[in-house]
């Protein structure tokens, strides 16, 4: 039996605790951490088998897996802490985790192992894949309803009026790495995209507001010496969190699978 930790209960959190509370593999919920934890308390009590609310240092060592799924902000605290305890960390901070280029290093030395689940997007696969060979161009096209950008920190940093605008706008063209930087709740997936493919400094990436979507949509071309492919997702905003897409709660699930599932499918 696997014990999972929960770093951050809010949007992606609580879906992967109701999931695992669900599961019949052997993943059991050990405990979570919270940002506010009056509020963690009243949302584990709608759980059935509620688990403590503790502090990061707690909830290492409670479980043998912790799942990130706090703000990019708090992302290196808890991976440190999982790590120096050479634990398994699972998190969708791609954005966070391009940052730190010691990560792999850091992990090595502390005996503990990062899996950035895909997340809010599709074909992770297949670029890894492609760089296994040589890759010669990846571009991320990202088109968002209003409401999933409006928060952002570059549209509010820069004055970017999105309420009036009714055609698409162009609101950032760059590299992956800028872009998850300027977006860093909005683009994880552009980082883990380039980390899986050419770097996120290679790895072209257009944002649009889009006025006209009610889903946040993401399509890549990779073009490589072993395939051309072109692939797009349009995810389904949660209701919390217009930037969070719901799929990102379940492909945190589907990791966890892999941890304990005698069958993996898929790279
Ligand atoms: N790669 C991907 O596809 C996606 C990644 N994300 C990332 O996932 C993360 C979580 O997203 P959501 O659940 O939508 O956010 P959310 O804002 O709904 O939940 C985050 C929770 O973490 C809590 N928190 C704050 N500081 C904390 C700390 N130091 N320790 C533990 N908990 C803390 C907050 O109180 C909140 O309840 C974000 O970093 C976001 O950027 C989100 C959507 C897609
Ligand atoms: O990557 C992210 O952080 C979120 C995202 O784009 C999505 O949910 O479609």
């Amino acid at each position: 039996m696997k014990r999972i930790g929960i770093a951050g209960f809010g949007t992606i959190g609580r879906v992967v605790a109701r999931h695992i509370e669900n599961s019949d593999l052997p993943l059991a919920l050990a405990a979570v951490s919270a940002g506010d934890r009056t509020r963690a308390e009243a949302a584990m009590a709608q759980l059935a088998r509620p688990v403590p609310v503790v502090d990061t240092a707690e909830l290492v060592a409670l479980s043998d897996v912790i799942v990130d799924s706090a703000p990019t902000a708090a992302f290196r605290d808890i991976a440190e802490a999982t790590l120096c305890a050479g634990k398994t960390l699972v998190t969708v901070s791609g954005a966070a985790l391009m940052q730190w280029p010691g990560a792999a290093g850091f992990a090595r030395d502390h005996g503990g192992r990062i899996i950035l689940a895909t997340g809010a997007l599709l074909g992770i696969d297949a670029v890894r894949a492609a760089a296994i060979g040589s890759i010669h161009s990846v571009t991320m096209v990202t088109r968002k309803p209003v409401k999933s950008l409006i928060k952002a920190d570059h549209v509010v940093r820069n004055g970017i009026d999105l309420t009036e605008i009714d055609e698409p706008l162009k609101i950032f063209e760059g590299s992956a790495r800028e872009g998850a930087i300027a977006f860093p709740a909005n683009v994880n997936v552009a980082a883990a995209l380039g980390l899986a493919g050419t770097g996120p400094d290679q790895t072209r990436l257009e944002i649009w507001a889009d006025p006209a979507l009610t889903r946040n949509t993401h399509r890549i071309i990779v073009d490589s010496d072993s395939a051309r492919f072109e692939l797009a997702i349009e995810n389904i905003p949660t209701d919390e969190n217009p930037g969070t897409g719901r799929i990102t709660a379940q492909s945190i699930v589907a990791a966890l699978h892999d941890l304990v599932s005698p069958i993996r499918i898929g790279t």
